[in-house]
């Protein structure tokens, strides 16, 4: 490749400390007068609480790792009822929050120095991330302004009443393909569908997506009417009464009665389900509980590996703060469903075979649970707890009616964080996929990721050698030489779904955009909101751009892999270029990347 071409308050502060550890050091403390705390806080206004006295200290790259990834807001109400938690201490030397370490060619040493260096110079506290707000769903047609931080659920409900008297098209078809279940315990890229499942012709996908998928299976059924025939007994005690279910929905979506409307019924009816499952209900149908092991954790989410699924464990709706902040709520849970499942579409299973790529992880199936946590999730959280110690909150303090949703995903690796590139090859492959995954994603939805840091990108190794995409009816193929890359965690994306605009208003989250000067990850969100002119809802696809740009500083900064000096300048010029994009398609024309895309005929 030539890359030359081209609390409450004081009283309470002590208290809550032990789950607070996410905040950013360094911050000053915004007290808030109880008075003006309300349960709308939830919602609008966040709170900030003293930090912790340690967290005062400030924090090494060592130590950072996932809380960049992670959100630093609090949100504080009145209505939550605060369940301190008391965490053992931290063991020495281990890095809060992160995957393990690739053993082997790792080089610890080397690595940890860059990151000591790299803190001495530029990185003064952590890089701030977003707050959980409220998705926001837009239209393009529509005139009347919204209000800027409502639920997606109520703009639903407006838009409803206001114009077209039917829930959104979006949600409508969300609605009708609600129940995707995939065989229990099969394979990824497992090869077994029912020739009943197989009728129509919207398999006949132009893109060579790795191989059929379980989901496909059941979206093509549900395309064929036959919904219920195909559900396989997985947790058959919530999904009885699907149908209904999804009925009692729309029926309550015609009335104008907003109480019928409730999100968290929608997001049942959108998992194909009528009542919540038991964790052991959903679990058991991938693997042996006694197999379920911890792989990863975020802010929100506790990341399990299930046979060869990822299930990721989102707690909503409750009132105790988990890892320090409001939990999600259903509206919010609907939304993010919305965008995944759009992205599926991509695969090539249905919709616009024009663009489609399988870089951005499946969502193989969407389950709510309700209970306390599982013993055999409790015994795997707590052996990751012991080998990588957990920043996160032990689950034992879910209370019985906790409830959960649960994101069946397809397994994508480590992240990028903790996965050891060989050699420039892979590098500039890892950058071409990314690049070619969201200029497909723009093309088909205008899609921007907006939060593409290195813990958003999973990567894996196989023995593929090249990899299928379509942009705009073009089919190509990217050399791989191994690598696998899926693209994860759509909080802060856009998305045009064709009906709706989803995207996360960040003028809302200022904390955002001051993270430490010179961290290339803040610098990204503030160069962000330069583009969009803090506008989130329009399209501006040079976001992409900019976390392309961001990647190829990661590669030249932050990861250690063979490489030569010419290799280096490479990298730099491939920059400066970037620099002049205005999206993601653009980029892919890049000179540098022409030797790793193959024509493929069509
Ligand atoms: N499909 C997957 N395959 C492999 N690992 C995954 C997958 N999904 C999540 N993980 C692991 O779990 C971690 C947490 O996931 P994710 O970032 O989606 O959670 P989150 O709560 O949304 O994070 P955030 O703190 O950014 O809000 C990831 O960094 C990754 O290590």
């Amino acid at each position: 490749m030539d890359f030359n071409a081209g609390g409450k308050v004081a009283d309470q502060r002590q208290q809550c400390e032990a789950i607070y550890r996410r905040r950013k050091p360094n911050k000053p403390t915004q007290d808030v007068e109880p008075s003006k705390q309300s349960c709308s806080a939830r919602y609008v206004g966040r709170v900030s609480l003293a930090p912790a006295a340690g967290a005062l200290n400030r924090k090494t790259s060592w130590t950072r790792s996932l809380s960049t990834r992670g959100r630093t807001s609090v949100a504080v109400g009145v209505c939550f009822e605060y369940h301190p938690q008391h965490k053992e201490p931290k063991r020495k030397g281990k890095r809060k929050g992160k995957a393990a370490l690739p053993k082997g060619k790792y080089k610890f040493e080397e690595e940890k120095a860059y990151f000591q260096e790299v803190d001495a110079f530029e990185l003064l506290e952590e890089s701030p991330s977003p707050k959980p707000t409220t998705w926001v769903a837009g239209n393009q047609t529509d005139t009347v302004a919204l209000p800027k931080l409502c639920s997606p659920l109520d703009k639903w409900l407006f838009k409803k009443l206001n114009f077209t008297f039917e829930p959104s098209s979006t949600l409508s078809k969300i609605l009708q393909t609600s129940t995707m279940r995939p065989i229990p315990s099969e394979p990824i890229g497992g090869n077994n569908l029912k020739s009943s499942s197989l009728k129509t012709p919207k398999n006949s996908s132009k893109v060579n997506s790795r191989l059929p998928s379980a989901q496909s299976r059941f979206e093509l059924s549900l395309v064929d009417g036959n919904v219920l025939e195909t559900v396989p007994d997985v947790g058959n005690d919530g999904c009885e009464d699907i149908v209904a279910s999804v009925k009692k929905l729309s029926l309550a979506s015609s009335s104008s009665d907003s109480e019928d409307l409730d999100p968290f019924r929608a997001l049942l009816a959108v998992c194909g389900q009528s009542v919540p499952l038991k964790f052991r209900d959903v679990f058991s149908s991938y693997c042996d509980l006694d197999k379920i092991t911890k792989i990863g954790e975020g802010t929100f989410g506790e990341a399990f590996k299930a046979g060869n699924y990822v299930c990721k464990v989102v707690p909503i709706d409750g009132n105790i703060l988990v890892n320090g902040e409001v939990q999600k709520r259903s509206e919010e849970l609907l939304e993010e469903v919305v965008l995944s499942r759009t992205l599926n579409y991509l695969r090539g299973h249905e919709g616009d075979f024009q663009n489609a790529c399988t870089m951005f992880i499946e969502t193989i199936d969407l389950r709510v649970c309700q209970g306390s946590y599982d013993a055999a999730l409790i015994s795997a959280w707590e052996d990751w707890d012991e080998d990588h110690g957990s920043e996160n909150d032990h689950p034992k303090a879910f209370p019985d009616n906790q409830c959960y949703v649960v994101f069946v995903l397809e397994h994508g690796g480590k992240d990028l964080e903790s996965f050891v590139l060989r050699n420039t090859d892979e590098a500039q492959s890892l950058l071409v996929q990314v690049t070619a995954a969201l200029a497909v994603a723009e093309a088909a939805y205008e899609f921007e990721h907006r939060d593409l840091h290195w813990g958003n990108i999973l990567l894996s190794r196989n023995d593929s050698v090249t990899m299928p995409f379509t942009l705009e009816g073009k089919q190509m193929y990217i050399q791989t030489f191994g690598l696998g890359m899926s693209i994860i965690d759509f909080t802060l994306s856009r998305i045009n779904t064709g009906d709706d605009i989803l995207f996360l208003d960040l003028s809302s989250d200022p904390e955002l955009f001051k993270g430490p000067k010179g961290d290339k990850q803040s610098e990204t969100y503030r160069k962000m909101k330069e583009v969009t002119e803090d506008c989130w809802e329009g399209s501006f696809p040079r976001t992409n751009a900019l976390w392309l740009m961001y990647l190829v500083d990661v590669l030249l900064l932050k990861k250690s892999f063979e490489r030569t000096s010419k290799d280096e300048r490479d990298f730099r010029s491939l920059k400066k270029r970037l620099d002049k994009y205005q999206s993601a398609r653009e980029a892919l024309l890049d000179p540098s990347f022409s030797n790793l895309l193959v024509d493929g005929g069509i």
